[in-house]
């Protein structure tokens, strides 16, 4: 077998006295789009942050395209759960779309051609195209969630991470960017929070559940006891065809 993508081995992780992630093992191998859920704090943006190099694992390896996370970070193109910029801040979706190519050495301001005709091709790429000239601030939530996968696309990543990424959308806008992800699967490893295990398993080859500790599913094998022993009995139940 290849060498995973995304390597997670036996990492453990404590913000001061707590812990948030006890012995987590995860391999994420190439082409693969893997669902991460689990309980409000489980440790979902936790284990991301590590996965991005934003935090250093206490006890434990992550390896990301076979190396330390830092020096693989160009090569990930990541949404976060909330925008970093104010959306009351006047600027433009194809400026925003730019600034993921800071990721890749360019200066805030100093884009040239070519990062104008890839933040083009990402725009073109989540059929937001139009959008380019708009103030962001003037978008609906779905409009904005493409602009965001979008910038994380600009840089042509191999691995896209998305943090809850349709939190704020309604159902239709939310089936539209995972109709939209499906297709980027086809060239790029996924990895996804999300709280909707039942949703998200339509769309995902394997589900990895985390509550401070990690147990993973194939989408096939997800049924009501799964979902009952990751979030306790108080939890709607949503049929789906598996
Ligand atoms: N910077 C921090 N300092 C201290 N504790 C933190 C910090 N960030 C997160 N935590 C705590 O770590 C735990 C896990 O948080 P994390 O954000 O990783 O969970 P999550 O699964 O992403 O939650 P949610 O689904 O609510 O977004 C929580 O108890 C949280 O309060």
């Amino acid at each position: 077998m290849t060498e995973p993508v995304i390597q997670v081995e036996d990492v453990s992780f404590s913000y001061g006295e707590t812990l948030v992630l006890e012995h987590v093992t995860l391999a994420i191998q190439g082409g693969e789009f893997l669902g991460l859920v689990g309980p409000n704090a489980g440790g979902k943006s936790t284990l991301l942050r590590l996965v991005l190099g934003l935090l250093e694992p206490q006890a434990g390896r992550i390896r990301v395209l076979g190396r330390a996370p830092r020096q693989a970070v160009r090569h990930i193109g990541y949404v976060p759960q909330y925008p970093s910029f104010s959306r009351d801040f006047p600027i433009s979706v194809e400026q925003v779309v730019l600034m993921g190519r800071l990721g890749i050495g360019r200066l805030l301001g100093r884009y040239g051609k070519s990062d104008r005709m890839a933040a083009a091709r990402a725009l073109e790429e989540v059929e937001a195209a139009d959008l380019a000239q708009r103030s962001v601030g003037t978008l609906s939530g779905g409009q904005l969630q493409r602009v965001l996968l979008a910038r994380a696309l600009v840089s042509e990543p191999a691995i896209l991470i998305l943090d809850e990424p349709t939190a704020n959308v309604d159902q239709r806008a939310e089936s539209d960017v995972f109709g939209l992800l499906a297709e980027l699967n086809q060239r790029l490893t996924i990895l996804l929070v999300s709280h909707d295990i039942a949703f998200i398993s339509e769309y995902v080859s394997r589900v990895a559940c985390l509550n401070r500790t990690l147990t993973c599913h194939r989408t096939l094998e997800i049924d009501g006891d799964t979902v009952r022993h990751l979030y306790g009995e108080h939890v709607r139940q949503v049929a789906h065809g598996h």
